[in-house]
């Protein structure tokens, strides 16, 4: 019987160009290691090379330069276990590579543009995920990280964000509202001014680590977990205790809907690295997960090409990861329950 097998957890993480859904994503890699973890990226399935879009005049974020069929079509493939020969579009150069051979594993990452783009998309994935970081904040690091990654100049990478403005308000941002848990980097005041921050126009360097971010957790109510506000305000709390004002921990701040809606978690960019330990320690617990894996978590690509740590990044990977976990329980306890008929 079908429903008697543990099937893969799919998370679904969406936004715009240069959002941070890699980032994201890379971080929940090495939690789960390299043998338990598929990473999708959605580029995958343009359906023009770099080329025959300029040619026909669409962007990337248009729905007609996607293949929004076979993307549904191999998600539910791999959810319900099976191998897909899925494309491969390579960014170095603009064009496509070979199809690989991708197998099933016990958690899937899909990452990209168009992940919540259609019901059947939607439904796919166990945990949804958009990225919304401050706009200001998201052009700075597309433009550093598609010159030092992608080929572009500059001028070539802010006359595409300009050119892109009107697809990405008609078919990426609408998508935001089928999100469980929406994520929302912001800089503290005076961030671009910072040594390591680099300016809005992209000339960064990455030799000085960034001053950190805060962040905004928004979890709705079709979280799965959306006690980890609890849990992270537990952590930061705990931290304070045993540090005490030295260390100015804490750095949390909950902010409850009405009539169990919106949760908001708002996680401080001071906030001390010591809070992800207990955090680390509870997801371990229900985990088979190693918590020294965690050490690799938190990390980005300062000016798209030095890795650097990120607390409320770190933060940020392990919330949603106790999403992907929780997930995981409801549909285990799902399957014991059909296997052990009454
Ligand atoms: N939390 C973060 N803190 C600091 N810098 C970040 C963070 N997330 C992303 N960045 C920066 O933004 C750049 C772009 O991020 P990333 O490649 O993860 O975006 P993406 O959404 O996957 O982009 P695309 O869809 O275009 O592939 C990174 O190279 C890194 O420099
Ligand atoms: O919006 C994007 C997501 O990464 C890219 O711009 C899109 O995938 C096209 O890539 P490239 O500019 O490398 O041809």
């Amino acid at each position: 019987m079908a429903d008697t097998v543990q099937r893969p957890i799919l998370l679904g993480i969406g936004g715009d160009s240069g959002s941070g859904k890699t980032t994201i994503a890379r971080g929940l890699y090495r939690l789960f290691g390299a043998g338990n973890i598929l990473s999708i990226c959605l580029d995958d399935y343009h359906s023009l090379d770099r080329r025959a879009r300029q040619q026909a005049g669409v962007t990337a974020l248009n729905p007609v330069a996607n293949r929004i069929d076979l993307m549904e079509e191999q998600l539910w493939a791999l959810k319900d276990g099976r191998s897909v020969l899925k494309p491969v579009y390579d960014h170095a150069t603009g064009t496509f590579g070979p199809p690989e051979q991708i197998h099933p594993k016990p958690w899937i990452v899909v990452r990209g543009l168009f992940p919540f783009f259609t019901e059947r998309l939607r439904e796919a994935f166990d945990v949804r995920v958009w990225l919304d970081p401050d706009e200001e904040l998201k052009y700075h690091w597309k433009v550093q990280r598609d010159v030092a990654q992608r080929g572009y100049s500059v001028a070539q990478v802010i006359r595409q964000v300009v050119e892109r403005q009107d697809d990405l308000r008609r078919y990426i941002l609408p998508q935001a509202r089928y999100a469980d848990m929406v994520v929302r980097f912001y800089p503290p005041p005076g961030y671009f001014g910072k040594a390591g921050a680099g300016g809005p126009a992209g000339n960064g360097h990455g030799a000085e680590t960034p001053p950190d971010l805060h962040v905004r957790l928004t979890l709705r109510r079709s979280a799965p977990a959306p006690g980890v506000a609890e849990a992270i305000a537990r952590a930061a709390a705990l931290d304070q205790e045993r540090h005490g004002t030295r260390r100015g921990a804490g750095g949390v701040r909950i902010q409850r809907g009405a009539e169990g809606g919106e949760t908001l978690v708002e996680v401080d960019a001071g906030l001390d690295g010591h809070v992800a330990a207990p955090l680390v320690r509870d997801l371990a617990s229900m985990l088979p997960i190693d918590p020294r894996a965690t050490e690799e978590m938190g990390v980005f690509l300062a000016g798209g090409r030095d890795p650097k740590h990120s607390h409320s990044l770190l933060i940020t990977q392990l919330a949603i990861a106790w999403q992907m976990v929780a997930a995981h329980e409801s549909t285990r306890s799902l399957v014991t329950e059909r296997a052990s008929p009454a």
